[in-house]
């Protein structure tokens, strides 16, 4: 069992007033990164739940010319692919404002995530330093990035001591070939949010606390090894 001291949970009225609270707290972390001088960058996760703070954080004002956006996970799919978490952010994250924004995609122009395995691990490694912001989504299995139970390469990606900052993702309940940040890479970020929304994902959640084995709901990991309580945020 995990003992709930390990999350932070905040919850929500509704979805637009928890887009709106975490978009303006994301434009805050990216705002005093860029203050500082240093390399503002932001990790984001696709799917179907952050649409809604992706809008919102694309009309924040700051010096979006200094940040970097990139992904959590991807799909290895062209950006012209329904699926492809890239086409997600470019049509819904970086538009108004957050148009500046460099973007740094995690496929690349080989056939499959462990041929272009080299190349997005030196786009990463070219971030240079640890994420301003990672933004965690979670799946109904307990999966959050591609860190899919009975994926392929699922310890590697969860591997403490490993020294890859991504891993190709293979397991039946992903699509698609995926390629991933690494547990290590995500949790170095000095701010981490699990965004949920909705009754089932909070059930997936209760049922993750409730155990302890990360290879059976991979959310375990980050909430284990996270260095402070994992921040979650939650509107029904
Ligand atoms: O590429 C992806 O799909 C995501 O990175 C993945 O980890 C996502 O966050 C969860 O699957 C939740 O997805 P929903 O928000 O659609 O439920």
């Amino acid at each position: 069992m995990i003992g709930v001291d390990r999350i932070h949970l905040r919850t929500f009225p509704d979805r637009t007033t928890l887009a709106q609270t975490l978009a303006a707290e994301v434009a805050d972390a990216l705002r005093a990164q860029v203050a500082k001088g240093d390399p503002a960058t932001l990790a984001v996760s696709g799917g179907g739940t952050p649409k809604k703070f992706f809008r919102e954080l694309s009309t924040a004002e700051l010096d979006w010319e200094d940040v970097t956006v990139t992904l959590v996970d991807e799909r290895w799919v062209p950006e012209t692919d329904d699926r492809s978490n890239a086409r997600l952010v470019k049509e819904n994250l970086l538009q108004n404002e957050a148009a500046a924004a460099t973007f740094v995609p995690l496929v690349t122009d080989a056939g499959s995530p462990e041929g272009g395995l080299l190349e997005a691990q030196e786009r990463i490694a070219d971030l240079s330093g640890p994420l301003t912001a990672a933004i965690l989504g979670m799946g109904s299995d307990g999966h959050t990035a591609s860190f899919f139970p009975k994926g392929d390469r699922l310890e590697d990606a969860l591997d403490m001591s490993g020294k890859l900052l991504v891993v190709p993702m293979r397991a039946l309940a992903a699509m698609e070939p995926r390629i991933t940040l690494t547990l290590p890479m995500i949790l170095a970020a000095k701010s981490l949010v699990l965004h949920i929304e909705g009754d089932s994902k909070m059930a997936t959640l209760e049922k993750a606390l409730a155990g302890d084995d990360p290879l059976e709901m991979p959310i375990r990991a980050v909430i284990e090894h996270a260095p402070r309580p994992l921040e979650v945020v939650w509107a029904p």
